[in-house]
């Protein structure tokens, strides 16, 4: 995800690669992305901590306890950065007990930030400031759309947005398939499923239609489509959907305690 934010950070212009400094404690990572981007690169996370104005904190939650210990306290250069975590379900008391007196922007991108469709939710910490609302946001608006939302809300974004596109790759790969069943070639089926998925999206975007009111559109009486609802339901696809926010959004509030 860290590099999903960096990529379009880069093509944006939002950042020089000059000003840009990664830390990742695995080499062929770190050779990738200076070769990739031209950003610089260390393996000390210390180092990233003393040089910034933004610290986005982009490591999985599993291992925050061990990275936050091992960093100096912040600010000591005279400068306190704004940290922006990524970390699904860590709470913002988590962030803030490990760094005290630090400005912290809770937030939940998703990988569609890579070509500036992505949408984020934001929800700023007891010590942050407009100014620092501003820079996290400016960092995040160069990869899409930013929404601010109690900090309550948060688990509950990881799994809709953040983890939501996985559940739409997934039925991308699925319309595929059923495309191929009926007796397309894939190449073909896999157009027409991406655009379509593509498509509606737009069309519910620009027209405001209510998803309901489109689908009602779509369904000829005694046609085809109703044939294809009435088996979606069947199968509990509404449910599903449902189910696997709400899987998301518990797994979300396990990885914070
Ligand atoms: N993948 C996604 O779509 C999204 C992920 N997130 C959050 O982003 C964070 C990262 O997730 P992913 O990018 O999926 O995982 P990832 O495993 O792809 O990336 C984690 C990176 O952290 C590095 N790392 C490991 N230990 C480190 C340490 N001690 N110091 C510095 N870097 C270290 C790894 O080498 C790796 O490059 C997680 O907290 C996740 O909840 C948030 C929104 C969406
Ligand atoms: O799967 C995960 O834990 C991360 C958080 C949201 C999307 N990916």
């Amino acid at each position: 995800m860290g590099e999903a934010l960096l990529s379009r950070l880069i093509a944006r212009a939002a950042y020089q690669p000059g000003e840009i400094l990664i830390s990742d404690p695995m080499q062929q990572r770190r050779e990738f992305l200076a070769q990739q981007y031209g950003v610089g690169v260390t393996a000390d996370n210390s180092e990233v901590a003393a040089a910034t104005e933004v610290l986005l904190l982009a490591i999985k939650p599993q291992v925050f306890e061990s990275v936050a210990t091992a960093l100096p306290s912040l600010g000591q250069n005279g400068q306190v950065p704004v940290i922006l975590s990524i970390l699904a379900g860590v709470p913002l008391s988590k962030l803030e007990r490990a760094f005290p007196g630090v400005p912290i922007v809770r937030s939940m991108p998703n990988t569609p930030a890579t070509v500036g469709a992505g949408i984020t939710a934001i929800a700023p910490g007891t010590q942050v400031q407009p100014e620092h609302l501003d820079r996290a946001k400016t960092v995040l608006q160069a990869v899409g759309d930013v929404v601010q939302v109690p900090e309550s809300l948060m688990d509950a974004v990881t799994g809709l947005s953040g983890s939501g596109p996985a559940y739409v790759a997934i039925f991308i790969e699925a319309l595929t398939d059923g495309g191929v069943r009926a007796g397309l070639p894939r190449a073909i089926a896999a157009q027409l499923a991406l655009q379509t998925v593509l498509g509606t999206a737009t069309l519910i975007q620009e027209t405001q239609l209510h998803p309901a009111e489109l689908k009602d559109r779509v369904t000829s009486p005694g046609g085809t489509t109703i044939a294809g609802v009435a088996q979606l339901e069947k199968a509990g696809f509404r449910s599903a959907c449902i189910e696997a926010v709400q899987a998301a959004t518990e797994r979300s509030r396990q990885l914070g305690s």
